[in-house]
């Protein structure tokens, strides 16, 4: 079993080297660890923010837990060299095009929640992102205009594309409460009609899930107001990569939500994947011991479960994560005063002391 590390920038570095004390924790046998370099580190080493090095690791592991990417000292890069390309550009080399981002509500945190505690406690969903199209990999560029320059983004999605995420999603709906909502814009863009359409042609398949759409701006008003209303949501890349992260708020904290990268690979364990915290590299906590590991430790659960086929390994880290959240351990963004070594150091100690 190889996974591949990629810690990358900012608080990435800082998180990963907790869920790989977790790991290490396990005792997996037969387990080799590499580690690659992503984003500005990668940048100022090799001078690509996704070196070929990086990549044929990637491609040599089962496989990949990743950090995050991001720095404001590149931002005047030209947009192929800024370290963002480095995720997406093993999101679409390795055909990840299916993101997993669940939120759901840790017992005993409802009252850390942006929203009420009532409403916060009925939170158990899943976004089922598409993450290998849309406006992110569409031609753009910047041409002269009357108005002066003038940036432009191509979005589309053809239906081969909407097709595999919508069954993506439909089966994680079969595997949870069977019901779907695909989330679009289809009173306004092309793009959503064909997706529209192609979600309702799919669902022909899966008669036990109950279907429904919504335009996306309902649904950031629903995420907030009703969110137990829903169960899986599909939706595209730029609206998933929003309405992830609003999620993340509704439940308590963006250090919290995890994230799986599937595609259609095999391996000798599972499902080829990469799998990331939902929240980026934090430029502005970086370095100080304030970032919130949990995402990162049950982005690892989520690798266990999905890439080398450990259940109960992944289990027994997210009762441990449960259990020092519901004990108090908490970091700065969620009002307490543990550092993100703390947070490692009680997960580990709780891993140990309950097998
Ligand atoms: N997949 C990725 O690598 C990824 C994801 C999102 C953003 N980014 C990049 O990260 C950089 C910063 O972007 P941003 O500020 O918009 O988003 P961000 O997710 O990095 O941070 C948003 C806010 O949440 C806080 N936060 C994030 N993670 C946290 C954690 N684990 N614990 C505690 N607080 C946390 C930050 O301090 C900040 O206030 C940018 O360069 C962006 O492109 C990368
Ligand atoms: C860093 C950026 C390219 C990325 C995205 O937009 O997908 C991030 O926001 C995420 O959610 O993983
Ligand atoms: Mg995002």
């Amino acid at each position: 079993m190889k996974i591949a590390l990629f810690a990358g920038d900012g608080i990435g570095p800082e998180v990963i080297a907790q869920a790989r004390r977790v790991l290490e924790t396990l005792e997996l046998p037969g387990l080799t660890l590499f580690e690659g370099d992503v984003g500005a580190a990668a940048y100022r080493r090799h001078g690509h923010p996704l070196p070929q090095e990086t990549l044929a690791m990637a491609r040599a592991a089962d496989a990949v837990l990743f950090g995050a990417v991001g720095d404001f000292s590149c931002d005047d890069l030209p947009r192929e060299l800024r370290p963002e390309q480095a995720i997406l550009g093993l999101r679409s080399e390795l055909g990840l095009f299916a993101n997993l981002r669940p939120a759901a509500g840790f017992p005993g945190l409802e009252h850390l929640s942006s929203l009420k505690p009532e409403v916060a406690r009925s939170i158990d969903l899943l976004v089922v992102r598409e993450l290998n199209g849309d406006v992110y990999f569409g031609d753009k560029g910047e041409r002269g205009s009357a108005g002066g320059r003038e940036g432009w983004d191509m979005m589309s999605y053809n239906e081969a594309e909407v097709r595999r995420i919508a069954h993506s999603a439909f089966r994680a709906a079969m595997g949870r409460g069977k019901k779907l909502t695909s989330v679009d814009k289809a009173n306004v863009l092309e793009t959503s009609r064909i997706w529209r359409e192609t979600v309702i042609e799919v669902a022909q398949e899966y008669p036990e899930v109950e279907l429904d759409h919504m335009y996306v701006d309902n649904a950031a008003m629903q995420l907030v107001k009703s969110p137990g209303q829903f169960d899986t949501i599909v939706t595209g890349n730029l609206f998933g990569d929003i309405l992830s992260d609003q999620a993340s708020a509704c439940v308590g904290s963006i250090g919290l939500l995890a994230s799986a990268s599937l595609g259609e690979r095999q391996t000798d364990y599972g499902t080829f994947g990469l799998y990331e915290p939902i929240h980026g590299s934090a430029p502005d906590i970086a370095g100080r011991g304030k970032a919130n590991p949990v995402a990162a430790v049950l982005s690892l659960a989520m690798l266990l479960r999905h890439s080398l086929g450990r259940e109960q390994d992944a289990a027994r880290i997210e009762r441990a994560v449960e259990a020092i959240l519901a004990d108090g351990v908490l970091g700065g963004d969620l009002g307490g005063t543990a550092s993100t070594g703390d947070i490692g150091d009680a997960i580990v100690r709780k891993i140990v002391t309950t097998s």
